[in-house]
């Protein structure tokens, strides 16, 4: 008897094969196996006819249109798969990377951006405007609807997350996450519409709730948001927004968590980068930047390190107006507004004010005149004093136990001391924003249910990792366990409401990783230390693994306050920026260093987020970019694999794989593979047993029987479906040998009818021929025609 194998690579059938480029390409199995010494390999010819470099078997690869290739890279292809594709992919005959990443690329094809993954939502970034999609007419549609009922969209997934927390009574979380420029700030804001949609009051008040929580985003991006050379409005920071409703389901107040901001930007920015948008909106304020003595970005140090100044299609004047007027909505006064703005250009001027070596030793002094016009702006604008800032910047106060020192430092040391006074300048600003978002907004402590919006960065993996990607990926993998737990919760429960038995189904559990992060363990099957370098080390993340460059994680991990620092601008006569140093005033501490680290606040703010997630029903939203150029209608097979990878599609589909990955209503299945038990479909059937007599014919086992639907094992669908080819193919044999059989009788016949008229014509005519000779007269009338004397002519030469 043929093995599973041997069905599935039965010559002809229809495959996938790995393939370097395009991740898979559609071939079909010539022979196989191809020897019994190499069972596993398989000879195929790629369905493109054309040649391509193939993992092939003993040989080296090279550009073929045929070969021997390693069976573990082949996979069964389904050819009666839909070219529109299916809107949820379990709904695929085989749920496996090559199947999903088609059905992917066929909707893309068609603008169909979202396609569920069970109650997983997958948003493809179109990268290209598509209003019908999001109008109000399309939320009218997705309101109160069944889930699955319409076609996949971010509208079905908000709004199953408001029912379920109206009808149970229960806080909900959509957790949206992908790789910068995947989309996901996009689709938090549509979210966050659809949800002040159907939960506002519709009053028509512009700093009613739901009006501020949305106009918190336009703030929010003009100062966390920037230039990337991945996004032209790249979120710098991560979000969780809390969105509060009262007993009868309306908006009655909002949080907002922010995580991580990349102070770093502030001062640094790389090539084809720019700044915070905020920078530019001010420079481009007309008034307000006279006021401020600004002038083209391209004059400042902070902002002048790439030459990126302007976005396509983005006016910066009227961007500077909207964040004013969300500044308006969301509460800030104008006093507060100004003294904003007053911050953020203190804080160019200050990018301004450079060093020259002093005369004395490691010392430093103003460099020129410029230099000291932007001190004193700046110290105008911060409303300190100009030499209390300068000397804040050359000189540094050691604490010793007999008595304070006080050091001049080098010029590099004090340009150092200016950028991490401008970090923490604006770190601070930015943390008062969000403060000051939620204050206005407003939080209702009766509040009954939530529904929350996780908008954060993605796994991150490059060619250069720091600190900042270890803990990002760090939050993936504490992300990745809550979804794992959900996934698996998710499976269990279609399991249990069809009472088939579950308690095999593999838990897949990355705590391992996350002890060896969190209780920085030293040896670790996960963990590799390159023999090359001392510094760096590799984990293996369950996207993939990472190589780190420590170098300078210490420096990045210390979330310090510079003591002068705090004292400078607790001395504001500004109470707004005095008022957000007030809380660190009086450091105890002897250094003049105050050390806490990013990554111990980091952790709890995770921890804290991962406990109110854990008490939410959560649902998620993988968000893909299809390609590195941001152009629509590309996508690149390679890249989106790796997102599904990193995204956790591909490991719930694992989840899946362990347990019963295809489920076919039992009509379903009795209308696809009813034919191989041919003799029991003329009875009366019962299609739950039918089902199961046609597996076990099969010899196939662990399969189960539910209420409503069969739950087959991975694998076990391609040999029912090898086995059904079969028999078609013979069915299609046989169909064919007696349809040419008929032709070739109809043929026949027709020829014989022909030749016998021919013949009886042909006779006739001879004899009258022979009559007219022997008569030695031509009877009148009966003329031998030319036809006549052609065939006499052939028939006395025969
Ligand atoms: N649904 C959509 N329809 C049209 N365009 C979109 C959509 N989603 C994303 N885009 C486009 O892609 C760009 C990047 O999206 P977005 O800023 O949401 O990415 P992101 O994942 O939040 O990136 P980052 O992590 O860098 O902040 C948007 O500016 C927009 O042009």
């Amino acid at each position: 008897m043929l093995d599973d194998a041997t069905m599935i690579f039965r010559p002809g059938t229809a495959v996938w094969v790995e393939h370097p480029d395009l991740a898979w390409a559609e071939a079909e199995v010539v022979s196989s196996p191809a020897t019994p010494s190499s069972p596993s390999s398989v000879n195929i010819v790629l369905s493109t006819g054309v040649k391509q470099t193939l993992w092939l078997v003993g040989l080296a690869n090279s550009p073929c249109e045929q070969a021997v290739v390693d069976g573990r890279k082949v996979l069964p292809r389904d050819t009666e798969a839909d070219l529109g594709g299916v809107d949820d992919m379990t709904k695929l005959v085989y749920l496996h990377e090559p199947g999903v990443l088609c059905n992917l690329a066929r909707r893309y094809t068609l603008n169909e951006i979202y396609t569920y993954t069970g109650r997983i939502l997958i948003a493809i970034n179109p990268f290209a405007k598509l209003p019908h999609m999001y109008d109000m007419h399309m939320m009218e549609q997705y309101r109160g609807v069944q889930f699955g009922e319409l076609s996949p969209h971010v509208f079905a997934v908000a709004d199953a997350s408001y029912r379920a927390m109206v009808s149970e009574n229960r806080s909900q979380s959509i957790l949206v996450s992908g790789e910068s420029g995947a989309g996901k700030t996009e689709t938090t804001k549509l979210i966050m519409r659809y949800l002040t949609f159907v939960g506002g009051r519709a009053t028509g008040d512009i700093r009613s709730v739901e009006q501020q929580v949305l106009e918190s985003n336009p703030l929010l991006e003009a100062f966390g948001n920037a230039r990337t050379v991945r996004n032209d409005n790249s979120s710098r920071f991560g979000k969780f927004v809390e969105i509060q409703f009262d007993k009868s389901g309306r908006i009655s107040g909002a949080a907002v968590r922010t995580y991580l901001l990349e102070r770093s930007r502030v001062v640094q920015i790389s090539e084809a980068e720019r700044n915070y948008h905020c920078f530019y909106q001010l420079c481009a304020s007309g008034q307000d930047a006279d006021k401020y003595k600004l002038a083209h970005p391209r004059n400042f140090n902070y902002l002048n390190q790439s030459h990126v100044y302007e976005l396509e299609g983005v006016s910066e004047a009227e961007q500077y107006l909207k964040t004013r007027r969300a500044m308006d909505i969301v509460g800030i006064c104008f006093s507060d507004q100004e003294a904003i703005f007053r911050t953020v250009a203190a804080t160019l001027h200050l990018g301004n004010i450079d060093f020259s070596p002093g005369k004395e030793f490691d010392s430093s002094v103003i460099k020129d005149e410029k230099c000291k016009f932007h001190l004193q702006m700046a110290a105008d604008l911060l409303m300190v004093d100009a030499s209390l800032l300068l000397s804040t910047l050359c000189y540094r106060t050691i604490k010793t136990p007999e008595g304070n020192i006080i050091k001049a430092v080098d010029s590099s040391a004090a340009i150092i001391g200016r950028d991490t006074l401008a970090k923490t300048v604006y770190a601070r600003l930015f943390d008062w924003l969000v403060d000051n978002i939620n204050k206005s907004i407003g939080q209702d402590m009766e509040s009954r249910s939530q529904i929350g919006v996780l908008d954060i960065y993605g796994f991150e993996c490059f060619k250069y990792n720091s600190f900042e990607q270890l803990c990002i990926n760090f939050a993936n993998e504490k992300l990745q366990q809550h979804f794992n737990k959900h996934v698996f919760k998710m499976e269990q429960e279609e399991y249990k409401m069809e009472e088939i038995n579950w308690s095999y189904i593999e838990f897949v559990d990355n705590q391992d990783i996350l002890d060896l992060i969190e209780k920085n363990l030293r040896a670790h099957p996960r963990l590799e230390k390159p023999k090359l370098s001392k510094t760096d080390f590799s984990l293996s993340h369950f996207a993939g693994k990472v190589t780190y460059q420590t170098d300078l994680f210490l420096e990045k991990n210390r979330d310090y306050v510079i003591a002068e620092h705090q004292n400078l601008l607790s001395s504001s006569k500004c109470s707004f920026l005095s008022g957000l140093f007030a809380s660190h005033q009086d450091d105890p501490s002897k250094s003049s260093y105050k050390f806490s680290s990013v990554a111990s606040r980091f952790k709890q703010q995770l921890q804290a987020l991962m406990e109110t997630l854990s008490s939410t029903e959560p649902h998620y939203i993988r968000c893909i970019k299809p390609n590195s150029l941001n152009h629509p209608q590309k996508f690149e097979n390679g890249s989106v694999l790796q997102q599904l990878r990193s995204g956790g599609v591909l490991e719930a589909i694992r989840i899946s794989l362990a347990g019963y990955p295809t489920r076919r209503t039992y009509s379903e299945f009795i209308n696809r593979f009813g034919l191989l038990v041919p003799e029991h479909m003329d009875e009366r059937f019962e299609e739950r047993s039918l089902t199961q007599r046609i597996l076990k014919q099969q010899n196939l086992a662990n399969f189960q029987l539910g209420r409503t639907k069969v739950f087959l094992r991975a694998g076990q669908i391609a040999v029912l479906d090898s086995r059904r080819g079969e028999i078609l193919d013979n069915a299609s044999r046989t169909v064919q040998g007696h349809f040419r059989t008929f032709i070739a009788r109809k043929k026949f016949l027709s020829t014989m009818k022909a030749s016998i008229s021919m013949q009886i014509y042909c006779r006739g005519e001879l004899r009258v021929i022979s009559l007219s000779k022997k008569e030695g007269v031509q009877r009148r009338g009966i003329k031998p025609t030319p036809n006549t004397k052609s065939l006499y002519r052939c028939a006395t030469t025969q």
